[in-house]
C-alpha cells in the first residue's frame, strides 16, 4: 500500500528524512502533505510486519523481538549492577510503533525552562500550537488540547478494575482526580491518554503517513541502513544508504534531517566525522567539525518495575494498553511541578530480581512509579566506528541522592493509596514489597527494582551554549543543509512522557523546513 523505493531510487529529493520513526514520520507526512517531495528512509520493515503493533494491548511482548534494537544500558553500581534493556523501535513507526501509547505533555514549567535555558523560542505558549494540531482528542477542541489532527487521542471507554481502583483510592487519599490528564493542571489521579482508537494503536505512520499512501510526493525506504552523510566543506547534501543490493547515495536538494532517535542521530553524527574531537580520535574516525556535545547529556525517567499485589480473584483480561490509569504528585512541596507518576499494571510488572522474591503467579496487578523529575544526566559512548558497533549507554540512573529518595517515598505513596477501602475491594495484598521498607531497605528495593520509561532523549541537545548541537530552529551548528526533529534535540527532558515532545517537535520543524524552502 505505501509506495517503497527499493527499485527505483531517485537522484534527488527535495528532502530526505533519516530514520521512519516518531519524529521522521511527522516531518516526512507534512511535508508531503505540503508538496514537497521527500524520501523517508527506514532500517526496519514496514509495521504490517508483525500484527502484534496495531494492538494496543500487545506491545509488551514486541520488546526484545525483530522490531526491536535491543539496546540495553551499561551495568552500573546504583541499580545492582544490572544491565537493563532500552528498547527502541526499528520498523515504520520507530518507537511509536512499539510504544506504550501514553500522550502526556508534560508540565507547562518544562518548556518554559527549555526557553530560559537557551532554546529560545520554545516557551510552553510558542511550543502548544503544535501539541494541538497534532491532536484528534476524543474530547474535543479547548485552548489546551487539539481535535481532528492526525493523531487520535482517546482515554479507556471501559477501564480495567485496577485502573478504577486507583482513581478512587486517589480521591479516598485527598487526591485530585483529574477530568483530562492534558488539562489545566497535571497533579492528580486521570485515565491515560493513549494513542489508541478503540483497541487499536493509532501510531505515526497511521496518524501522518497512511493518508498519504499513493501520493507520490512522498517515497519510502524500508529495510535501508543509514550509513553516513554526505558534507562537502561544511554543506551536507545526502546520505550514504545500507541497501540489500550494496550501497547507495541520494542527494537533497533543500535538506536532510535526521530523526533516527536519541541513541541513532548521535551515532551516525560520530560514525561521520561530527563529534567530540576525543572521541572521534579515539574511534579512528577523520575528524570533519567538532561538535563535543554529541552524545552526552543523556537522560531517561527512572521506573520502578516492581510494587506488586495480589488480588482476592482474577480481574478479566488485559484491557487497553494493560494499564489506563495514572497518578502524578510531588515528592515533596514546593515542587515547580508534580515529579513523581505511577501508573497501573492489569497483571505482575517485575524484573527478574524482583521475581525471585516472591510468588507472583495467579491474580497479582502492579501499581509502578517512576521519576519524572530525574535530575540524573549520563551519556552515549560509541565503542566503534562501524555501523553495527557497540554503543555504551549511561543514563546514570539514580546517581543523585535527590533521585532515589524520591523513588524511595514513591514505595510508601503507593503503600498508602493500596491500603483504601478503594483496593480492599480487590482483596489488594502487597507482594514485593511485602510490608513498608525502613529507609535502607528501600534504598536497596528502588536499586534493584529500577528500570527505565523507555524515555531515552537529549543526546544532540538545542541550545546556543557550547555544548548545544542544534541551535533553536533545529540546524546543526556548522553544518549547513543538516536539522535534526528527535528525542535527541531535547535539552531537559520534560516531566511526561517523551512521544508527545518528539511530535511536537517535529511538527515546528516540518514549519521550519516548509518555510526555509518557501
Ligand atoms: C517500549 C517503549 C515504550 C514507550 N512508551 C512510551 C509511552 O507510552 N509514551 C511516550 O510518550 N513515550 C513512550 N516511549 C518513548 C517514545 O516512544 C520515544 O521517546 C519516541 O518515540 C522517540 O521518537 P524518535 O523519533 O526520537 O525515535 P524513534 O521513534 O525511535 O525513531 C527512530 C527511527 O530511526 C530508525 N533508525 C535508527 N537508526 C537508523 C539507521 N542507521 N538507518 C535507518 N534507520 C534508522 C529506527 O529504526 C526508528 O524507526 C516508549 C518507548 C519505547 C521503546
Amino acid at each position: 500500500m505505501l509506495r517503497d523505493a527499493a527499485d527505483a531510487l531517485e537522484a534527488a529529493y527535495d528532502v530526505i528524512v533519516a530514520g521512519a520513526g516518531t519524529g521522521g514520520c511527522v516531518v516526512a507526512g507534512r511535508l508531503a502533505a505540503a508538496g514537497l517531495s521527500v524520501l523517508l528512509v527506514e532500517a526496519g520493515p514496514p509495521d504490517t510486519a508483525d500484527p502484534a503493533i496495531a494492538d494496543a494491548g500487545a506491545w509488551v511482548g514486541l520488546l526484545g523481538g525483530p522490531c526491536d534494537w535491543g539496546y540495553a544500558y551499561a551495568p552500573a553500581p546504583e541499580v545492582a549492577g544490572r544491565a537493563i534493556a532500552i528498547p527502541r523501535g526499528r520498523v515504520l513507526g520507530g518507537s511509536s510503533s512499539i510504544n506504550a501509547m501514553l500522550w502526556n505533555r508534560g508540565h507547562p514549567s518544562d518548556y518554559d525552562g527549555w526557553a530560559a535555558a537557551g532554546a529560545t523560542g520554545w516557551d510552553f505558549a510558542s511550543v502548544l500550537p503544535y501539541f494541538r494540531r497534532a491532536e484528534d482528542w476524543e474530547g474535543g477542541e479547548t485552548p489546551l488540547r487539539g481535535a481532528g489532527g492526525p493523531l487520535r487521542i482517546e482515554t479507556s471507554h471501559d477501564p480495567h478494575p485496577v485502573a478504577r481502583a486507583l482513581l478512587a483510592a486517589a480521591a479516598e487519599r485527598g487526591m485530585p482526580v483529574l477530568a483530562d490528564a492534558n488539562g489545566p493542571d497535571n497533579a492528580g489521579a486521570a485515565l491515560a491518554n493513549l494513542n489508541k482508537r478503540g483497541a487499536r494503536r493509532w501510531s505515526v505512520v497511521d496518524g501522518y503517513i497512511r493518508p498519504l499512501a499513493g501520493d507520490p510526493k512522498l517515497t519510502i525506504l524500508t529495510g535501508a541502513t543509514v550509513l553516513g552523510l554526505l558534507v562537502s566543506g561544511s554543506v551536507c547534501s545526502g546520505l550514504r544508504l545500507g541497501l540489500e543490493r550494496g550501497i547507495a547515495e541520494v542527494r537533497a536538494r533543500r535538506e536532510v534531517v535526521l530523526t533516527l532517535g536519541a541513541i541513532g542521530t548521535p551515532a551516525l553524527l560520530m560514525r561521520s566525522g561530527i563529534g567530540a574531537p576525543a572521541d572521534l580520535a579515539r574511534l579512528g574516525i577523520a575528524p570533519r567539525h567538532a561538535l563535543p556535545g554529541v552524545g552526552q547529556n543523556l537522560q531517561d525517567h527512572p521506573l520502578l518495575m516492581g510494587i506488586n499485589f495480589s488480588a482476592r480473584a482474577p480481574l478479566g483480561p488485559v484491557r487497553d494498553n494493560g494499564g489506563g490509569a495514572q497518578l502524578n504528585w510531588r515528592s515533596r512541596p514546593g515542587l515547580r511541578a508534580p515529579d513523581l507518576h505511577a501508573f497501573v499494571v492489569q497483571g505482575p510488572h517485575a524484573g527478574p530480581e524482583i521475581a525471585a522474591t516472591a510468588d507472583l503467579s495467579g491474580p497479582v496487578f502492579a501499581v509502578s512509579p517512576g521519576l519524572m523529575g530525574s535530575t540524573s544526566v549520563g551519556s552515549l559512548r560509541l565503542e566503534s566506528a562501524e555501523s553495527d558497533g557497540p554503543i555504551t549507554l549511561r543514563p546514570n540512573f539514580l546517581a543523585e541522592p535527590a533521585d532515589r529518595a524520591a523513588l524511595a517515598g514513591a514505595v510508601d505513596t503507593i503503600l498508602d493509596l493500596a491500603d483504601t477501602a478503594a483496593f480492599r475491594d480487590l482483596g489488594a495484598v502487597p507482594l514485593t514489597p511485602a510490608r513498608r521498607l525502613g529507609r535502607s531497605e528501600a534504598d536497596a528495593f528502588v536499586a534493584r527494582a529500577c528500570s527505565t520509561f523507555f524515555h531515552t532523549c537529549g543526546t544532540c541537545a538545542m541550545g546556543t551554549g557550547p555544548a548545544a548541537v542544534v541551535d533553536p530552529a533545529l540546524n546543526l551548528h556548522g553544518v549547513a543543509g543538516l536539522r535534526v526533529a528527535d528525542a535527541s534535540v531535547i535539552p531537559t527532558i520534560p516531566t511526561g512522557n517523551t512521544q508527545a515532545a518528539v511530535v511536537m517537535i517535529a511538527e515546528r520543524a516540518a514549519d521550519l523546513i516548509r518555510n526555509a524552502a518557501g
